[in-house]
């Protein structure tokens, strides 16, 4: 009860300050990263087509989303290794939509944890970057329309990424992960898992899945969301 007056009362005298001192957010980020709310339920053997990994089941307490990390070979320790922390796309990863490039960038992961026999997928279930399928068909209605993936997020009144990737942290936590080659082209991505205390021993870039239907999209995600592609 105190705490939470005081941790009220912060909030409030932070209000008005420039964006990169202390936003909400990232209080309310750092809070989350010193009570851990993700916790570890169960784990299984998953034979895949491309190999066999552990698969980990994690509930966060504060959504009760259900999250996942594949596991192959041994991951703990200080030695780097290779790592993917993916966002679930329905549409992309299981339905073989052409509108985005999910699909074969999860695919390409697990092949190259297949191929260095060692690594982590973190499968973070924030759908349509954080704000969930529903709201993801209507941003993509909006882009039916002629909207781009931005404008169609803000039409709707929602962020154009909700997602938390310190959910992440946790998870590599658990398994013992300090340090990652990350594949990913987001520096979003990098940057909050620097912030969190994860090494990043090297960016391994992840351009897989380009076709004529998402030139569009990987174009904006390169000019309005930096990505590095
Ligand atoms: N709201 C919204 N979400 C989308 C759209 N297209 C893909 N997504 C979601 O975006 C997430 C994937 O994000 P991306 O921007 O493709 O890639 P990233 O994970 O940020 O970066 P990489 O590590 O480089 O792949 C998934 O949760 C998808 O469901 C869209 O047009 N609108
Ligand atoms: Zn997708």
């Amino acid at each position: 009860m105190r705490t939470s007056f005081f941790i009220v009362l912060f909030l409030s005298c932070t209000e008005g300050l420039p964006e990169n001192h202390f936003t909400h957010n990232n209080i309310i980020k750092k809070i989350n990263m010193m009570n851990n709310p993700i916790t570890h339920i169960t784990s299984c053997r998953l034979p895949t087509e491309y190999g066999v990994f552990q698969m980990h089941g994690f509930v966060d307490s504060r959504t009760g989303q259900e999250h996942t990390a594949l596991v192959m070979g041994d991951v703990s320790g200080s030695l780097p290794v290779l790592s993917r922390i993916h966002s679930e796309c329905l549409t992309g990863d299981a339905l073989f939509s052409q509108k985005c490039d999910c699909g074969p960038q999860l695919q390409a992961a697990m092949q190259a944890v297949q191929q260095a026999g060692q690594g982590v997928i973190v499968y973070l279930r924030q759908e349509g970057r954080g704000i969930g399928l529903i709201n993801k068909i209507r941003a993509y209605r909006l882009q039916d329309e002629g909207m781009d993936t931005v404008e169609a997020n803000l039409a709707l009144g929602l962020p154009v990424d909700a997602r938390d990737f310190s959910i992440a942290k946790h998870i590599y936590d658990h398994l013992g992960v300090q340090s990652v080659r990350l594949l990913t082209n987001n520096p979003e991505k990098l940057q909050t898992m620097r912030d969190c205390g994860i090494e990043i021993a090297e960016r391994v870039p992840l351009q897989v899945g380009k076709n004529p239907e998402n030139e569009g999209y990987l174009q904006t995600k390169a000019d309005k969301l930096s990505h590095l592609l």
